[in-house]
């Protein structure tokens, strides 16, 4: 049953040092230490990066669960206003302030980057708590965990692409990635190594010379989503599938890292209807937080937290055997395999 409040534990506090507010909203810890990104962006109001806060540790939850992790869902925000200028020193200030916070819940949260930080912003929190991860590599943290998101997506699309066409090979497959950033170009440099007819998209018009210089084709943004393609990898933004563009997609399989890609839950029904196969973001995108974690929190080397990444293929492929049999969407399937682990743990406790 949905709790009205979700959520084991929120702080909102405004930073001592940067006196921006701070959010930390621990969705869930029936499974572990809750886990999540730290996001630094401009909000309206700093109600609004509550809100972000809240749904994404709840994604959180639902991602780790599904992925197999003894750890639960965190996310934490630092909400910038609208006119406030962001100098290195302010932003110094309000990761320091977050630290503090996150050294406070003992252990509660464990941070990572997202939008707005990377491994630098993670060496901040460090000085404050051993909780905060992808730290550079020369500070003891594993970097950035762009590539192995993109090696957990590449294991998805095989399996999808199994799934669809009968054979998890994609040489000689279109793949439209859009957003060609960190991971969508890690994806692009995994699948023109397999033979595959790369097409790549991003609103960075800087990002075309550096794709045709690899050999991808090009198609300008507001074309990605309809352009000719076996299989098209949102790897941008959210909400890029909605009922105005589920009916523009060419691609039977659609598998990407872009958290958040529906804009609504019902978008699922109106991919299924038309008969697209699509891998649930937060199945698809997990290989970074299933590294990180498997690194910096629980020991692994790197072969065996890769080897970890590589099982989201059969993850993949168990919900989309599941679904077959059940009639229920991938993405219902997923969210009742994550619910089961949930309640599992709920009723060892009870
Ligand atoms: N990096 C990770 O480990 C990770 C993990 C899980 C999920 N994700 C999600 O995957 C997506 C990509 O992450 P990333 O780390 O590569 O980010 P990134 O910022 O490195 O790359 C995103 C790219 O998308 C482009 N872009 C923005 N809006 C666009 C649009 N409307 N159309 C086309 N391109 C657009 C940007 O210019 C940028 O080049 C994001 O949604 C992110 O939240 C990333």
């Amino acid at each position: 049953m949905r709790r009205a409040f979700a959520h084991e534990e929120v702080v909102v506090r405004r930073g001592s040092r940067s006196g921006l507010p701070l959010i930390v909203a621990v969705h869930s810890r029936e499974l572990g230490p809750a886990a999540g990104g730290c996001r630094l962006r401009r909000y309206d109001t700093w109600q609004d990066g509550l809100a972000d806060a809240l749904r994404l540790s709840e994604a959180m939850t639902y991602k780790a669960a599904v992925a197999g992790l003894d750890f639960g869902g965190g996310k934490s925000v630092i909400a910038l206003d609208r006119d406030t200028e962001l100098t290195a020193d302010l932003r110094e200030a309000a990761l320091a302030d977050l630290g503090e916070l996150i050294a406070s819940l003992q252990g509660a949260y464990r941070a990572g980057p997202d939008i707005g930080t990377g491994p630098e912003d993670m060496a901040v929190l460090r000085r404050f708590s051993p909780h905060a991860y992808c730290a550079p590599e020369e500070l003891g943290g594993v970097g950035s965990s762009g590539g192995p998101t993109a090696t957990g997506v590449l294991a998805a699309l095989r399996a999808g692409a199994q799934h669809v066409f009968g054979s998890a090979s994609c040489t000689g497959r279109t793949v439209v990635i859009s957003g060609f950033g960190s991971v969508g170009s890690g994806i692009a440099a995994g699948l023109a190594a397999e033979g595959a007819h790369v097409v790549v998209s991003d609103v960075d018009q800087s990002r075309k010379d550096v794709a045709l210089a690899r050999g991808y084709e090009w198609v300008e943004p507001d074309q990605a989503l309809s352009a000719p393609a076996d299989i098209l990898v949102p790897a941008a933004i959210g909400g890029v599938l909605s009922e105005s563009t589920v009916p523009r997609l060419t691609a039977p399989l659609v598998v990407g890292p872009a958290n958040n890609q529906l804009t609504e839950d019902s978008v699922a029904d109106a991919l299924a209807e038309r008969g697209i196969v699509w891998i649930p973001d937060y199945v698809a995108s997990a290989g970074g937080v299933v590294y990180v974690l498997s690194r910096e929190a629980e020991g692994y080397s790197h072969e065996a937290a890769d080897k970890r990444v590589q099982t989201i293929a059969e993850t993949v492929t168990h919900i989309l055997d599941l679904a077959s049999t059940t009639g229920a969407t991938p993405f219902r399937t997923a969210q009742q395999i994550a619910e089961h682990r949930l309640a599992a743990a709920r009723s060892r406790v009870a």
